[in-house]
């Protein structure tokens, strides 16, 4: 047996000592393999993917002692159910592979760069609809309205818009106070706005399967960091039970916030560069450094 795991390891350091000619493009090939390997165990470290590659390392622990003590039927059934597992794989982390996929689309690489996009509007929603928002949210609050407002970005929300009655109305602090109202059709669920109007109202949204998120938030508070999770949203829920203002972004919920740490929040959603850059690159670290200082513990 001793002899047989050295012969194994003989044969693979002789294998490894085996030294091809290196290219220009075999380094550029290295590259990218690096950037992209690192791409996807970072996917792979924020998604429950991660409990499946500690199911693939034992499973690749095992195939190797299998393999170094040659039995056969064991690497025979490895070998032709690699297919069905894939296939598994991918049926089960479809959502998580959906989302990694609208990532890559949303940084636009030759958005990126070009230094212009001729033709488009810099920013997002007008600064009056960022400030009728503010204005119903807290309103909302101090009435102890319940409310859940989806602030559209880079991601279409489409089909989570079709999930409610459709509306395409310009959006004020009137008509939010209106739809949120107490026993009115349109309160329950959530209202998705994109641009200057809303597009949808009574619409319902993933709930996030967050084990840490605080038992006291309910499911409005859920749903809303589920929205988050899924796309690149802003969401906005007021507690009907506390008159609580907060925001949930990128699977985190800053609970609790005053007036001008929502409306500072809108101002990043509403410029359409900074909503591209605070989800790629170096601003992903400045964006994770400040939503420390606010963020509410989700393990209490
Ligand atoms: N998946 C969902 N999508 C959209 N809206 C939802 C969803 N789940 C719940 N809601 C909204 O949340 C309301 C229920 O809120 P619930 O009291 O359970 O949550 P909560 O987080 O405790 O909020 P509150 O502090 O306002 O009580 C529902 O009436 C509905 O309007």
């Amino acid at each position: 047996m001793e002899q047989r795991i050295l012969g194994f390891i003989t044969k693979y350091i002789a294998g490894a000592f085996y030294i091809p000619r290196i290219q220009v493009m075999d380094v550029v090939e290295v590259l990218i393999l690096t950037f992209l390997i690192y791409r996807v165990i970072l996917w792979i470290k924020n998604t429950k993917a991660w409990m499946l590659l500690k199911g693939i390392l034992v499973l690749a622990a095992f195939i190797l002692v299998a393999a170094i003590f040659r039995m056969n039927t064991i690497l025979y059934l490895a070998k032709n159910s690699v297919t069905v597992m894939a296939t598994a794989a991918i049926i089960v982390f479809q959502p998580e592979l959906r989302r990694a996929l609208e990532k890559l689309g949303e940084r636009k690489l030759l958005a990126s760069v070009l230094p212009f996009e001729p033709g488009k509007e810099k920013v997002r929603f007008s600064g009056s609809t960022r400030e009728n928002i503010v204005e119903a949210a807290f309103a909302m609050g101090k009435a102890k309205t319940g409310a859940l407002i989806v602030v559209e970005r880079e991601i279409q929300l489409t089909e989570y818009a079709a999930t409610g009655i459709h509306m395409d109305c310009l959006l004020s602090s009137q008509v939010l106070l209106n739809i949120f109202e107490h026993n009115t059709p349109l309160h329950d669920g959530a209202i998705i706005v994109r641009g200057n109007r809303i597009v949808s109202a009574t619409c319902y949204l993933p709930l996030s399967n967050n084990m840490g998120i605080s038992k006291e938030l309910g499911t409005r508070h859920r749903a809303a960091i589920g929205m988050s999770e899924v796309s690149d949203a802003l969401v906005i829920v007021v507690s009907e039970e506390t008159g609580a203002v907060s925001v949930a972004q990128g699977g985190s919920i800053f609970w609790g916030i005053t007036e001008e740490e929502l409306r500072s929040r809108l101002v990043l959603a509403q410029e359409k560069k900074e909503s591209r850059s605070a989800v790629s690159g170096w601003k992903v670290a400045e964006w994770w450094k400040g939503r420390r200082k606010d963020e509410k513990k989700t393990d209490k």
